[in-house]
């Protein structure tokens, strides 16, 4: 048997980073940048009115007031999108849209609540009474008032939200260079499984851990790829396996590692994956080893609490290595609510509810007990307890280890 540290150091030292990926901006949220983000435009790309009314130069209207409005000849408009804006001489005015550049010779924009025409829809007038003397300047928004070309926008490793991703998209990007959501493959095994929903019949039950697998894929930030489950026949598990490889950046499969007359992953893959102990529980037969040299492959223990303990202790940390993310998180603490039982030699990583306080305090999810097949209490759990191998028992106020995810 070995150490849940030893296993890790085995595991991650052999989990390469996945190499940075060019995707749609529509297809990047919720990935890294793997790169600063650098402005291609000018935001605003050029300058603008920020107002529905008028486009004048501030000079023409020294003097204007509610009392002593100035009358400018209108010479044509500016909407939004236009590429050939008509130009303002001195002495005279164009009607403007908020978003529409701002036409050659005119400096300032007057809303149209400041002249004698009514808002909305109206036709172009001949010329128009303006009530405010503007600044220059005033309701024009500058080309390059947010971002100029070659400002860093985002920097590498962000995250990308919706807010990150509009701001790459206005700085003038289409596609983002990012860390690629791994692609890991779920495969369940065992002739006892059969499909959710379906009547299991004498002697079989519901594959529960697909589903699980996938989840905590998705949670961790990775893309499932279901691949059903196989029955123990290990010709069968090999042509599956083979057949997936090409899309896979990971694999975790359940069940079949252990020392049974017919376990399946064990007696398909052992020429390819390390098999062995750790001094865990659950989670004590894992196997592990790179497929084609590339693809890491997590043999898990088929008992359903094993497969979730599993997951956060090893597949996790491996899946954020692989999106260049720091593997290991640091735990927790917390104190025990109830006392109850380790096992002896193994790190326990006990289901655990927890309440929230100065010090979170927290007790078995399960009635049942630490068991590895309890699978319906696992739904309450919301951490894992963490005891130290040498601890055979944990007393009311004892102090734990915390695991939890996001
Ligand atoms: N003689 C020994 N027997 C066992 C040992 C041992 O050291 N010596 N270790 C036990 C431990 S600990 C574990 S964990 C299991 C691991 O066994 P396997 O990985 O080979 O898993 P299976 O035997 O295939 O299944 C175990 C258990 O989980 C159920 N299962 C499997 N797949 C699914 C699924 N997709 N959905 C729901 N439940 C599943 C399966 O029916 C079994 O009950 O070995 C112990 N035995
Ligand atoms: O190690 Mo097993 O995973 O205890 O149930």
């Amino acid at each position: 048997m070995i150490t849940v540290e030893e296993y890790q150091e085995h595991v991650l030292g052999r989990v390469e980073p996945l190499a940075p990926r060019r995707v749609p901006v529509t297809e990047a949220h919720g990935l890294r940048l793997a790169e600063d983000v650098i402005a291609v435009l000018a935001v605003p790309p050029f300058d603008n009115s920020a107002m529905d009314g008028f486009a004048v130069r501030a000079a023409d209207l020294v003097g204007a007031s509610g009392t002593a409005p100035v009358a400018l000849p209108v010479d044509g408009d500016v909407p939004a999108g236009t590429t050939r804006p008509v130009t303002v001489g001195p002495g005279r005015a164009a009607r403007i849209m908020t978003g529409a550049p701002l036409p050659p010779g005119a400096d300032a924009v007057v809303p149209v609540e400041l002249s004698d025409q009514p808002p909305g829809a109206a036709a172009l007038p001949a010329r128009v009474l303006l009530r405010r003397a503007p600044e220059a300047g005033a309701h024009v928004r500058r080309r390059g008032e947010d971002v100029r070309p070659g400002d860093v926008v985002l920097g590498a490793g962000t995250v990308l939200g919706a807010t990150h991703l509009s701001a790459a998209v206005s700085a003038g990007h289409g596609e983002l260079l990012v860390r690629p959501r791994p692609r890991v493959g779920v495969l369940a095994t065992g002739d006892e499984l059969c499909p959710p929903g379906v009547d299991p019949g004498p002697g079989r039950i519901p594959d529960s851990n697909s589903v699980l697998v996938a989840g905590l894929v998705r949670e961790a930030g990775g893309e499932p790829v279901p691949l059903g489950s196989v029955g123990d026949d290990p010709e069968a598990l090999r042509a599956v396996v083979a057949a997936a490889l090409p899309r896979l950046d990971a694999l975790v499969t359940s069940g079949g590692v252990s020392v049974g007359t017919k376990d399946v992953v064990k007696a398909a893959l052992s020429g390819e994956l390390d098999f062995t102990t750790v001094a865990m529980q659950p989670g004590k037969p894992q196997g592990f080893g790179l497929l084609e040299g590339r693809v890491p492959v997590f043999a898990l223990p088929g008992n359903p609490v094993s497969v979730m303990v599993s997951f956060h202790v090893h597949v996790a940390p491996a899946l954020r290595q692989l999106v260049g993310r720091p593997a290991r998180v640091p735990l927790g603490t917390a104190r025990a609510a109830v006392g109850w039982r380790c096992p002896p030699g193994r790190r326990q990583y006990l289901p655990v509810l927890v309440d929230d306080g100065p010090v979170a305090s927290v007790r078995p999810a399960a009635a049942g007990g630490s068991g590895s097949h309890l699978v319906a209490s696992l739904a309450a759990a919301q951490a894992l307890a963490v005891v130290a191998e040498d601890v055979d028992a944990v007393a009311p106020g004892d102090e734990v280890g915390l695991l939890q995810w996001p």
